[in-house]
């Protein structure tokens, strides 16, 4: 009897929450499961098979209604569509789907989960940072973090053994961020680290629940005094950034590093008015302070995307180069080409003869974007004439990354690792490469990351030549509990000395 009532009031529950949204609105829609809506594949199979799975719903159709849990959303499949959203339309589309309450999460008010004014104020505080001469600047140390991963791979190379490239990927992303945002070397090639497997405990199976959650219910998110993040590692973070500011500050020193960029920010707005008021925005966002908190928010997120994704990116490039040992050996002698002309390794100046390299990196970012899935929220209504359709503000707006990159329609023969096709001019059709998502909500470390990637391949590849291991799972396996587009299975190499 209680269990029955129970489901009652559940499914009572269910269908206030509006499961048939898109009845009458004149577009087709996938018919939702109770409480998960069409996203009961995630629990399956993780976002790459959710986003492929809703990418096959209605091949024929530019875009439908899809149920985000209980909340109504759009999967547009559409490259042109996409464009218009993230780009032409960006003012009605301004937020992306990960927001937390700043009032109760701590971690809320990081960029990434920023809206309106707030996200604009903050972003373009931050965008100096990551010009072309800074970036170069910041890249400048992962010669250091190289020739702490060429000890592992010596050591690898002359016992025989192989080597967890994957893992050794993360390390080398994590000093190499770690140096760039808070100027000193992680411990993080050392055994015993408080920095291994900071990130990934960020990009983990709990991340993935705690924002199924928020999208569920706010409420119930606020109730259980729930945090987007783990906090044990969030605060530890936090006690090396103050710290060294207050270092910093009390020896009046100057580095060259995103933390410096910070503490001007924060003496700058130390002038303005009282600090404990809160102001807000017309359109309801808070006015920033760049106090130390907000401030430490920001190098947070930035060292989350720094680490995890560039790492997974390389692996799954990494991947594809020990399969492909002819492409590997295309990269290594463009590499070789350089070193012997210059007399020294690839540095950011050689970009341009590199064009193999990059259109390997391409290559990968296609067949393994980070997040498989994007999104935007309505934020203003909006007409949309290509389709007829009214949008209300609130609309969830989701688009698959990587099933629209693996669409043969735009990429024949899409997966097959073929680096050639992006320098046969493969065509930039608006809309379709998302990987770093598109408009000015793009990915703030865009152009570090292709860097950074760029300079670690070609420092391992002048040094090393990588073959699979018979440990290795092929294919690998994809984590299917995290947010991000990572492989379970570890990527054994054996290394070779060139
Ligand atoms: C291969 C590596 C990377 C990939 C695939 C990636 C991908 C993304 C994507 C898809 C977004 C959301 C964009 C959108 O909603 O349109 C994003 C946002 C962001 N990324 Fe990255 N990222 C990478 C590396 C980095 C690095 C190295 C940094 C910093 C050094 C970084 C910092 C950020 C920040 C701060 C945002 C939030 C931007 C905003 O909302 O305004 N990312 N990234």
């Amino acid at each position: 009897m209680v269990f029955w009532l129970l489901i009652s009031v559940l499914c009572l529950l269910w269908l206030l929450t509006r499961p048939f949204y898109w009845v009458g609105k004149g577009i087709k829609f996938a018919y939702p499961l109770p409480f998960v809506g069409n996203f009961g594949e995630t629990l399956r199979g993780g976002l790459v098979q959710l986003g492929r799975s809703l990418y096959q719903k209605f091949p024929d159709e530019r875009l439908y209604g899809i149920h985000v849990f209980s909340k109504p959303g759009l999967l547009i499949r559409d490259p042109e569509l996409i464009n218009n959203i993230c780009v032409r339309d960006f003012d009605h589309f301004t937020s992306n789907s990960l927001g937390s309450n700043q009032e109760y999460d701590s971690m809320g008010g990081n960029l990434l989960f920023l809206h309106g004014s707030q996200w604009k104020e903050v972003r373009s505080k931050l965008s100096p940072f990551f010009t072309p001469a800074k970036v170069k600047h910041m890249l400048s140390n992962v010669e250091k973090s190289i020739s702490k991963a060429t000890k592992v791979l010596d050591e690898s190379s002359r016992t025989g053994d192989p080597c967890d490239l994957g893992v050794l990927l993360g390390q080398i992303t994590n000093d190499v961020i770690t140096q760039s945002l808070f100027g000193i070397e992680s411990d993080v090639f050392e055994e015993k680290s408080f920095f291994k497997n900071l990130a990934a405990l960020f990009f983990s199976t709990k991340a993935t629940m705690m924002f199924s959650l928020r999208n569920v219910s706010q409420t119930l998110f606020k109730y259980l005094r729930l945090q987007s993040f783990d906090l044990d590692s969030f605060l530890f973070l936090k006690k090396i950034m103050k710290e060294i500011v207050e270092q910093r500050r009390e020896k009046n020193m100057k580095g060259a590093d995103f933390v410096q960029g910070i503490i001007e920010i924060m003496e700058n707005h130390k002038l303005e008015g009282n600090q404990e008021e809160l102001k807000y925005y017309p359109d309801g966002t808070r006015v920033p302070k760049f106090t130390f908190d907000e401030m430490f928010l920001q190098a947070f997120i930035i060292f989350m995307g720094g680490v995890e994704s560039s790492a997974t990116t390389m692996t799954w490039l990494f991947y594809e180069l020990v399969q492909n040992q002819e492409s590997q050996d295309r990269c290594r002698d463009e590499i070789l080409a350089v070193v012997k002309k210059n007399k020294r390794s690839v540095t950011l100046d050689d970009i341009n003869d590199v064009p193999y390299n990059l259109a390997a990196i391409n290559e990968a970012v296609r067949m393994y974007p980070a997040f498989a899935i994007l999104s935007r929220i309505c934020t203003k209504p909006i007409y949309m004439s290509e389709c007829d359709l009214n949008i209300e503000k609130g609309t969830l707006i989701m688009y698959p990354t990587e099933a629209v990159q693996r669409d043969s329609q735009y990429f024949p023969d899409p997966n097959t690792f073929n680096p050639d096709r992006f320098l046969d001019g493969c065509p930039p059709i608006s809309g379709v490469q998302t990987t770093f998502g598109l408009g000015p909500r793009l990915c703030l470390g865009k152009s570090f990351a292709i860097h950074e990637i760029l300079l670690v391949v070609s420092s391992l590849l002048e040094r090393y030549k990588f073959e699979i291991n018979e440990k290795t799972k092929v294919p690998l396996e994809r984590a299917k509990t995290r947010p991000i587009n990572s492989p379970s299975t570890p990527l054994w190499v054996n290394v070779i000395p060139i």
